[in-house]
């Protein structure tokens, strides 16, 4: 097993002087898991147009390809094929989120106990929502493929929340579609909602917190579906194993609110088990364990050709009373990750998509595609941040309702 894992390292470190050497990627391995051939399609045909090395493909592709070729070299191996080079880091990450998660254990325990209060206030419930919906967009700025230099005291600034943390980061969420997206919510009675998920840890109990108050205290939602990854994906993204280690209660970062963090916990997995949460995978799914709906997220597509490529995610999601797309790769895939100019409408960007199902993306923005806001906002930020499309700092909430039929 050493002599193995010594190889792999190995193998690895020859990956990446290919990669700084600009050299051509080969075709992925034959290792009996999900998309080879679709990769291997996708790279002949950037081949023959000259695009088949680290610099010159398309980033979206090549960064997938990446992290489907790191799952090959582990699925191929004899002793490391259930392996998740990443799942330490997210682990340690998410214990050290301990401030942050103990804040939000007690602001779900409050509203436990006002749960009457709200239920018979639209005004509050209304206010509740942004919040949440805030809490779960600002969940996404902390991934660990950006920020593997943060220390801790970086990433705690960064989950900071409470109402005058959010107040504080309004301005920077250049496009706000919360009302649209609340008003549509409340035309549900006990529908289904969906998650697409992105990064372990923090973020994705940000979501169970945001999927548990649009359960718990509204009567519009009834159910929620999470579609996690299959493979370790963009380093942090939330695979069954990560989905079950934030619900095992001796995963739980240390903090004053035990008390309240457990029972929210013991409150998800009563949703699991009665059904009121689903994960879209068996939960016991191994690493590398396939199925049409969850091979999706882990192919190099953008999202306009789901109909065609996936058609079982296509049924899935239109059956959906809303589907929440987190974080910035989505973003990238539901774009198409092209050079849009920034005043294009997100529903034109969106593509075949829009008007489909409900689609409601929260996303930090840390990629350089930006659509739906004014041009002179762009200019603006232009001229006084040069990296504001990558850095993290802004955010878009976007959401595009379904068409009429
Ligand atoms: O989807 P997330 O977790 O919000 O962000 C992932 C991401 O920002 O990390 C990569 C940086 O390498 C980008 O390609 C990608 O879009």
């Amino acid at each position: 097993m050493l002599e193995e894992g010594k190889a792999l390292i190995g193998t690895l470190s020859r990956l990446k002087y290919d990669m700084a050497r600009d050299r051509a990627l080969e075709p992925m391995p034959a290792d009996g898991e999900a998309l080879v051939d679709e990769y291997n399609a996708e790279l002949a045909r950037l081949e023959e147009r000259g695009q088949n090395t680290w610099f010159t493909a398309p980033w979206l592709y090549a960064e997938c390809y990446l992290y489907r070729l790191l799952r090959s070299l582990f699925a191929t191996s004899e002793h490391w094929k259930l392996f998740d080079p990443f799942f330490a880091q997210k682990l340690y990450t998410y214990k050290g989120s301990g401030t942050a998660v103990h804040r939000l254990a007690v602001t779900l325990a409050e509203l436990e106990s006002e749960k009457h209060i709200i239920a018979n206030d639209p005004e509050k419930l209304k206010v509740l929502f942004h919040e949440m919906a805030q809490m779960c967009l600002w969940g996404n700025a902390t991934d660990l493929s950006l920020l593997t230099n943060m220390t801790p005291e970086d990433i705690e600034n960064l989950q900071t929340i409470g109402r005058d943390a959010q107040d504080a980061r309004k301005e920077f969420i250049l496009k706000d579609d919360q009302n649209a997206a609340w008003e549509h919510i409340t035309t549900l009675k006990d529908a289904r909602i969906d998650f697409v998920l992105d990064n372990a840890g923090f973020e994705l109990f940000t979501d169970l917190i945001f999927a548990d108050f649009l359960v718990s205290h509204t009567p519009f939602v009834s159910k929620v579906v999470f579609h996690p990854k299959s493979i370790p994906w963009f380093v942090s993204d939330v695979t069954p194993p990560d989905f079950a280690a934030l619900l095992d209660v001796t995963s739980l970062p240390l903090g004053p609110a035990s008390e309240q963090l457990e029972r929210a916990v013991a409150r998800w997995n009563a949703y699991l088990a009665d059904g009121t949460f689903a994960l879209s995978v068996p939960r016991d799914a191994a690493i590398g364990a396939q199925d049409e709906i969850v091979n999706f997220w882990t192919s190099p597509w953008p999202y306009w050709d789901i109909r065609l490529r996936a058609p079982k995610v296509w049924d899935a999601l239109c059956g959906s009373g809303l589907v929440i797309f987190k974080g910035d790769l989505n973003y990238r895939k539901l774009t198409g990750d092209v050079r849009w100019p920034v005043d294009t409408p997100f529903e034109t960007a969106v593509g075949p998509l829009a008007g489909a199902f409900p689609l409601l993306s929260l996303r930090t923005s840390k990629a350089d595609v930006v659509v739906g806001i004014p041009r002179s906002v762009a200019e603006a930020l232009d001229a006084r941040d040069e990296k504001w499309r990558t850095n993290g700092r802004y955010a878009l909430v976007s959401f595009v309702p379904r068409g009429e039929s």
